[in-house]
């Protein structure tokens, strides 16, 4: 039977149900003692008293002597004082006060005489010690009840003569992935399977909020096999995941494994990803059903697991840092379900900018590469290009970071990655954080202040490389051509070329898989065809995009078309034929008032260097010969 639900919730509804239908979990708070230096990230049970003071007795706070004070009131710079051998204690930092003395004289203040020594100045009563109790006194309050312990708090216990602590226990979670075609990562990869990567990422998640796990083996589609491995966890574990299995196929299982054996609080939330989340119990254990594209258990996962168990340990939940920024494109969501868009984040003249990253569900890497989410709440239609908007962040990003990150956006090649690379050997903070949009968006782009630089590589008229498009957009403004390499652009066909392509009239009757509008490599296909008459739509499969070299190859390598177009390097790396049509140069386009940027600057260092010129010789089809050299 498929699981047909039409009805969705909003989140926090639907959590409220289920925590008010889990409270036998929230109640059992079960401890256990521990060392104290076991306990980083640990909650404390009860409330936790100092021991011992500290410092526990008075002592010297500096290298030096201890003195009576009473003794030094006459020292001058003017009329030094001489104290005899008997009237004062070597002593060192930590050194308990002798009964009698009070005050201590740094060493450097001293003149070592045969037989005493000589002061300059008076001390003060308590100069320069530790008095008893100084920072924590005997008794006094460390800790209260439901206390999370940082590093420093570790030591505070320790140094207040608390050895062990009562802490509660961690929660034990169960994690069990499913589904037939998933297959662990020590398989072979076939078409059809997919490598169960989820549970890594959930497993570190829960690990950072102080939660453990117990990995289940990866279970079949299967009513019974689900069933069993549920019964096991119910006795190993005190909160259960299932990961995948819970939208509408005819394999999906999890809700009416559910329904025989517990009860279904919530199946469908209007969010997306996330969308076909299960929420439950069996028995007296939470059950959560996680979608099982990898964005969407991630966002159940945090938002409904981690955040119920914490409530359970008396955890406040952080708020995630908000950044306002401009958004670089429109973000267009659907009235039902509040939207997490993936954003990455980047300044440009000094104004935060928001690029939307990819949103598919199964898109982890976008993910990975994003700085934190625009959220879209229902019964809004989405924002503009140039809307301010919030920025949820995973994680606070250092100014330096965002400072040395060069936001460009254009047309891709491979030498972004190898420059990527060789920032990061060579130690630099600076990072390319790239877009693809091909050059006459990347143009646009860089035009209105979205970017930091345009990667660009449009022919001119007269043969030159970007400067018709620098006269069209920047009219009243200077700008500067980086020359980062030479290409060779060509077609890209099957290994061994079945096909016996040889020119471009060659492929009137040959399917093709083109670049996306205003990429370069396309405005130089679609030129070289004028030039010999050909009407680009005849070409089967001209409209069919993608937006990289790579992608592009790839295409070719798995037989979904005959031919496609780009640089000889991305043929190199896909291992299948290339033939050669014309040399062209890739640039990048700067603001000339950016140029001088340390961040512009390490890119021109490392585009200069032997490293840089060796590395993209090894990848082939590429001329290195004007790197790092500006054209203003
Ligand atoms: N007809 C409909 N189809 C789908 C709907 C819908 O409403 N109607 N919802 C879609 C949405 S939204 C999501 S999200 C997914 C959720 O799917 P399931 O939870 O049923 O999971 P699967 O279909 O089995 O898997 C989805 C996807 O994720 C891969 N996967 C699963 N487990 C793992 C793992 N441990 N590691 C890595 N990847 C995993 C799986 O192979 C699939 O590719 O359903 C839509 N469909
Ligand atoms: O709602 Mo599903 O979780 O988009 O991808």
């Amino acid at each position: 039977m498929r699981n047909i639900y039409l009805d969705t919730q909003e989140l926090e509804k639907a959590l409220k149900i289920f925590q008010e239908n889990i409270l036998k979990f929230f109640y059992k708070l079960e401890s256990e003692t521990i060392s104290s230096k076991d306990a980083f990230g640990r909650v404390s049970r009860n409330a936790i008293y100092a021991k011992y003071s500290s410092p526990a007795y008075h002592s010297s706070a500096m290298d030096g002597v201890m003195v009576k004070s009473e003794m030094t009131k006459y020292a001058r710079e003017n009329r030094p004082l001489f104290l005899k051998n008997e009237d004062f204690i070597f002593c060192n930092t930590g050194s308990a006060l002798v009964k009698g003395y009070d005050a201590v004289i740094m060493i450097e203040d001293v003149k070592i005489e045969k037989d005493g020594i000589t002061i300059m100045k008076a001390v003060n009563p308590w100069e320069n010690i530790r008095i008893q109790g100084e920072d924590v006194v005997e008794k006094d309050l460390l800790f209260t009840s439901f206390h999370k312990f940082s590093s420093v708090d570790l030591s505070v216990l320790i140094a207040s003569g608390i050895t062990e602590v009562e802490v509660l226990k961690k929660v034990k979670l169960a994690i069990i992935p499913s589904g037939n075609e998933i297959i662990g990562e020590e398989d072979e990869l076939k078409i059809g399977k997919i490598i169960e990567s989820n549970s890594a990422m959930l497993i570190s998640m829960a690990r950072e909020n102080g939660i453990d796990t117990l990995l289940y083996p990866i279970v079949k589609d299967n009513k019974d096999d689900i069933k069993t491995v549920l019964e096991k966890a119910l006795n190993e574990c005190d909160f259960i995941t299932l990961i995948a299995g819970t939208s509408a196929g005819s394999k999906d299982y999890a809700r009416e494994v559910l329904e025989e054996m517990g009860e279904v609080y919530a199946h469908g939330l209007s969010i997306k990803p996330g969308k076909p989340a299960i929420l439950g119990k069996i028995g007296e254990t939470p059950f959560v059903g996680l979608p099982g594209y990898p964005v969407s258990a991630h966002i159940i996962f945090d938002k409904i697991v981690i955040s119920t168990i914490l409530k359970k340990m008396r955890v406040n939940i952080e708020d995630k840092l908000i950044l306002k920024a401009k958004l670089t494109r429109p973000i267009i969501s659907s009235l039902k379900n509040r939207e997490y868009i993936r954003i990455k984040i980047g300044i440009v003249d000094g104004k935060l900018i928001a690029t939307p990253l990819d949103r598919k569900a199964g898109s982890l890497y976008s993910l990975s590469e994003s700085d934190g989410y625009v959220i879209i709440d229902r019964n809004i239609e989405g924002y503009n290009r140039g809307d301010v908007v919030n920025v949820s962040l995973h994680r606070p990003i250092p100014k330096n970071v965002l400072e040395n990150r060069i936001v460009s956006i254009g047309s891709h090649d491979i030498v972004l990655d190898v420059i990527n690379d060789l920032l990061a050997i060579e130690n630099k903070n600076t990072r390319l954080s790239s877009s693809h949009v091909g050059s006459l968006s990347g143009f646009k782009a860089l035009s209105e202040g979205d970017s930091l630089i345009a990667p660009s590589h449009l022919l001119d008229k007269n043969g030159t490389y970007n400067n018709d498009a620098i006269k069209l957009f920047f009219k009243n403004e200077k700008v500067g051509k980086i020359n980062v390499v030479g290409r060779r652009q060509g077609i890209y066909v099957e290994k061994g070329n079945p096909l016996g392509i040889k020119t471009i009239e060659d492929l009137l009757d040959k399917t093709m898989i083109n670049r996306q509008r205003g990429a370069g490599t396309r405005l130089l296909f679609d030129y070289l065809l004028d030039k010999k008459n050909i009407d680009k739509y005849k070409i089967k499969g001209y409209d069919n995009e993608v937006t990289t070299h790579l992608s592009a190859a790839l295409a070719v390598k798995n037989r979904d078309c005959d031919f496609s177009i780009g640089v000889e390097s991305a043929a190199i790396k896909m291992d299948i034929d290339f033939i050669y049509l014309k040399d062209e140069e890739y640039q990048f386009i700067v603001k000339e008032k950016n140029l001088k940027l340390n961040s512009i600057k390490d890119i021109i260092e490392i585009l200069k260097s032997k490293k840089f010129k060796d590395t993209m010789e090894k990848l082939g089809g590429y001329n290195t010969d004007k790197s790092g050299s500006i054209i203003i």
